[in-house]
């Protein structure tokens, strides 16, 4: 168990963590969401040990993880972290990179780093200098140099910013699986949905250096606390008091509102085209709402809109 007690964290610029509370399960994936700037990495730094926390304590497994002021070499030996920029050896391979701090008394050294560079798919790329890698290349790299020396908690810094979409889908699924396999506690500071949804237990939402929200990730998406934590998701529509019959104002996505005769008027002022579907954009009462369609509307075109039931 990696817990968080009262913790409180300034730059000389001013505070950037405020009460900070937290509990996370070995084993479990936790997403750390928020705007930029809102404290995430500084979180990450701070779990990890790169930065000393002013008041409240880490532990981990009951533990108490002493802080920046108390290490000669930073970082907490069970602990890995693939900050945004991440530390690698340029003018050394990509295998060599990856077993650095693997013992070699490990008799299965090679396999051992043969196995990591598959999850991250740059097995061809195992006697490749890393200066010669791209951006995105580099970040798998770093992701299978964190897991060489097996730790129990990784701490991730939006790890797939610089790898291409054809590629980040499986990365996502073979490292997610590879964690879970190994029970692996992952902490994964991102701002994209589709790193949180489908791979994360648990979400916390920061905003202004404090966390907001903390529960499931399906409740966090599904039954968010209000328009910033929906937000971080997706577009959002605010809908007003009695649009819908409804007696408090409701904070929904696109894809939950679709054309229904039922429904209010609403104005069309664009079709955005989104591969699987259009993003339609109307307006109401001079209020803007996004609703989801499969085909497309022409610029002031009239139509009814209602919540769909589930
Ligand atoms: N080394 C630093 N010195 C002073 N202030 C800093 C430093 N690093 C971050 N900050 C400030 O602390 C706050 C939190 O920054 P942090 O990098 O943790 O945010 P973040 O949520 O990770 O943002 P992003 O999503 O853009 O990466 C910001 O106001 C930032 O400007």
């Amino acid at each position: 168990m990696l817990q968080l007690n009262n913790i409180q964290f300034s730059y000389p610029q001013g505070k950037a963590l405020i009460d900070i509370h937290l509990k996370i399960k070995q084993g479990s994936h936790v997403a750390l969401i928020g705007e930029s700037g809102c404290g995430k990495s500084t979180l990450l730094n701070l779990i990890y040990g790169l930065l000393q926390e002013e008041s409240g304590d880490i532990t981990f497994d009951g533990n108490v993880l002493d802080g920046a002021d108390f290490h000669l070499v930073p970082g907490h030996s069970m602990m890995k972290y693939v900050p945004q920029e991440f530390d690698l050896m340029p003018f050394t391979t990509v295998f060599e990179n990856v077993g650095e701090h693997l013992s070699i008394q490990i008799d299965d050294r090679a396999s051992r780093i043969i196995e990591l560079l598959h999850i991250v798919d740059m097995s061809d790329f195992k006697d490749r200098k890393v200066k010669t890698l791209s951006g995105g290349q580099k970040q798998r790299v770093a992701i299978a140099k964190a897991l060489a020396q097996q730790p129990k908690v990784l701490l991730l810094d939006e790890p797939f910013s610089n790898i291409d979409n054809f590629r980040k889908n499986d990365l996502r699924r073979s490292l997610f699986t590879y964690l879970k396999k190994e029970n692996i506690t992952c902490l994964i500071a991102t701002h994209d949905k589709d790193d949180v949804l489908p791979f994360t237990h648990e979400t916390i939402i920061m905003r202004y250096g404090r966390i907001t929200d903390h529960r499931n990730t399906i409740d966090c998406y599904q039954k968010p606390l209000n328009k910033y934590g929906a937000s971080l998701f997706n577009e959002v529509n605010v809908i007003p008091v009695g649009w819908f019959n409804n007696a408090k104002e409701i904070i929904c996505y696109p894809e939950q509102l679709a054309v229904n005769e039922i429904g209010i008027e609403v104005i069309v002022k664009h079709s955005y085209f989104k591969g699987a579907d259009y993003l339609i954009q109307v307006t109401c009462q001079d209020k803007t709402l996004l609703f989801n369609s499969p085909k497309k509307f022409k610029p002031g075109q009239k139509v009814k809109l209602a919540l769909k039931s589930n």
